[in-house]
Parts: structure tokens; sequence; C-alpha cells
């Protein structure tokens, strides 16, 4: 005699699946719903690398009554019909790659903070006969605080499956020909579309704590190398610097609003500006960058001003992640 049920689970048919992930945004442009995505982001000690005894009455008693407000203005001035811009592209961009993959890859997408969580997403592809599946961060520099914390909750979930589906993450593509030839595309199609020609071209990455860059965080090394190859593709200088700055510590400099405001200073009356490192447009650029660097860079004498789209769901953008998700499907399915 056996304890074993009399008969086992259905076996599914193996699926592969992809799962998008981008940083996660509020659910409406509103104090309360940015207080609680801010609170799940900030709390993350990927992100503030302090200790938790230490930082928690300064995010609950100073940050979190603070910053809700100032930031849910922001996202107001951005918001679309479809919500944040960021989770109405990441969606776009997870609806177009299904069409690229065919029916044999089942693609989805989720974020970090917030929603779509990334545990539901994976149960939900699991639960679609998923036994293979590519984590997908889009952050084409790798970052602890941006790359490693999906990658942490995607293995977080796995760890609470009793069967899991085999995990394969998405290497960080800031030198990847794909990448750079998309991007150099992509800018010279916006460039030509606009109604000025532009002195300068200013590259602004997300910033990050210069401590990082000490600690070993190749972050800063591979926003250097995109704007290095970027900038030999568009045979043409660019201006690299980092935009957010968030706290009291010192941040990678030169920092994107002091550069626009020293460039009239220097001559540079026409700007245009990049952000190859978001996949996605966001508050950082369509807010930041588009109204308040544009006020930076008038004000400060400048006469032309204008911020190019990022790669978001165009078809150079969607061709250039199905060649690097795809590549990394290989013995999964044949190459596409
Ligand atoms: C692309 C890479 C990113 C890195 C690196 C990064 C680091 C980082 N960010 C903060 C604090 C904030 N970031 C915020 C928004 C935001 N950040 C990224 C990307 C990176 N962040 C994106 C794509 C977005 C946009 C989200 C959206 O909803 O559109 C915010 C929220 C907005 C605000 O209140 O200003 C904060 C806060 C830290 C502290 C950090 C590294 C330590
Ligand atoms: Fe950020
Ligand atoms: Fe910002």
């Amino acid at each position: 005699m056996t304890d074993l049920p009399p008969q086992h689970p259905a076996l599914p048919q193996p699926r592969i699946g992809v799962l998008l992930v981008n940083l996660g945004t509020p659910d409406a442009a509103e104090a309360t719903a940015v207080r609680r995505y801010l609170a799940e982001f900030l709390s993350d000690p990927r992100v503030v690398e302090l200790p938790r005894l230490a930082w928690k009455p300064i995010l609950h008693g100073i940050i979190l009554r603070t910053r809700p407000a100032r930031s849910a203005e922001a996202y107001r001035q951005v918001w679309t019909e479809d919500g944040s811009p960021l989770a109405a592209i990441t969606r776009a961009q997870a609806t177009a790659l299904k069409t690229a993959f065919g029916p044999d890859v089942l693609v989805d997408y989720a974020m970090r903070y917030g929603r779509p969580a990334i545990a539901d997403r994976l149960e939900a592809l699991k639960e679609a006969g998923c036994a293979r599946i590519l984590v997908a961060p889009l952050y084409p520099q790798y970052c602890a605080a941006t790359t490693a914390t999906a990658n942490d909750a995607a293995f977080a979930a796995l760890a609470r499956m009793r069967w899991q589906p085999a995990l394969r993450t998405l290497p960080p593509y800031y030198d990847d020909p794909a990448y750079i030839d998309a991007l150099a595309r992509s800018i010279e199609a916006a460039l030509a579309a606009l109604d000025f020609t532009p002195d300068t071209l200013v590259a602004s990455f997300h910033g990050m704590p210069e401590r990082t860059l000490r600690l070993g965080d190749p972050y800063h090394c591979h926003c250097r190398k995109t704007a290095r190859l970027l900038s030999e593709a568009l045979g043409r200088p660019l201006v690299t610097a980092f935009q957010s700055r968030f706290g009291k510590a010192k941040w990678l400099e030169p920092a994107t609003d002091t550069t626009l405001a020293a460039l009239p200073g220097q001559g540079v009356r026409r700007v245009a500006v990049i952000a190859p490192g978001f996949s996605a447009d966001c508050v950082e650029t369509l807010e930041e960058l588009a109204i308040r660097g544009r006020e930076t860079f008038l004000h400060a004498g400048g006469e032309a001003y204008a911020v190019l789209p990022c790669l978001n769901a165009s078809p150079e953008g969607i061709e250039m992640l199905a060649r690097v998700i795809g590549r990394e499907l290989e013995g999964w399915v044949s190459p596409l």
C-alpha cells in the first residue's frame, strides 16, 4: 500500500513566459496613492541603503508627510487617459512583444512597486503552464536599486512555490549594438522632426548616490559607456548628466538641472535632451525633464528646448527588445 494520492495532478503542456518588469508607479495621481507607492519604494533596502533604524523615522516622519503631495502634482501634469505613462507604455510594450514572439511565448508585465505585482504575474504565468520564464527588468544599465531588486522580487516569489518554473533573467544591455542602434535611429528621426536645430544634445540618466559607485555598482560605468557608444553612432558629442537627485548624500555628477542652467552661459542656446536609460517615458522624463528642465534652461537664457521620446513601444524599441530578449530564450525556443 502507498500513501500517495491515487492520481497525480495532470501535467500541463510546458510553455515559455516573458515577464517585463519596470519600476512601478502610483495607481492614481493623488497624494494617498503616491504615499502608498513611495512607502513601498523607499522602504526597499536596495534603494535606500541606510540602517533601518536611522531611515525609518526620516521616511515616515518627514518624507512620507511632505513628498506625496508634491509628487502627486508632478504626476497630475503627465497623467493620461490610460493612467500613469510608465504603466501605459509598459503595457503597450508587452502587447507589441506578444505579436513579435508569436503564440509559443506568453508575454506579461509587472511592476517592482505597486501593481501588477511581480509575484502575482509569475504565479499567473505558471498557472498558464509556463515551465520556463524569463524575467526582463527593462533597465539597460545595471543598478542594484533597479535591476537587482526586480530580480530579488522574482526569486523571492519562486522561493514560496512548491513547483517552481525554471527562471532566467535579462542581463543589462547598455552596450548592445541593437540598443545603441535603436537609440540612434529613434533620436535621428526625432531630431529631424524638430522645428529647430539644437547646438547641443544632453543625455540625462537617472542619478544614484555617488557612494554606490565606490561600492562597486557598475551603473555609472554602464551609463558612461552607453553615452560614448551613442555619441559615436550619432557622430556628434553628447553632454552626459544625472537627474532626480534625492536626499542629502552626494549624487553622481554633473546634475542635469545645474547642467541645463549653465549651458546658456557657455553659449548654448538650443538644446535637445535625451533619456537613454529610461525604457519608457515617465514622470522623470515628462515632468522633471520636459517641464521643469525647460523652465530651468529658458530661465537661464536658453532659446529653444526639446526632450526627445524614449524608445517606448516604438517600432525601433520593440525590435530591439525582441532581439535582446529573444537571444535569452535560445535553447528554449529556436532563435527568432
Ligand atoms: C532608470 C533607472 C533608475 C534608477 C537608477 C533609480 C534610482 C533611484 N530613484 C530614487 C527615487 C525616486 N525615483 C522616482 C521615480 C522613478 N525612478 C525611475 C528609475 C530609476 N530610479 C523611474 C522610471 C521613475 C518613474 C516612476 C513613474 O511613476 O513614472 C521617484 C518617484 C517620483 C518622485 O517622487 O520624484 C523617486 C522618489 C532613488 C532614491 C534612487 C536610488 C537610490
Ligand atoms: Fe528613481
Ligand atoms: Fe524626479
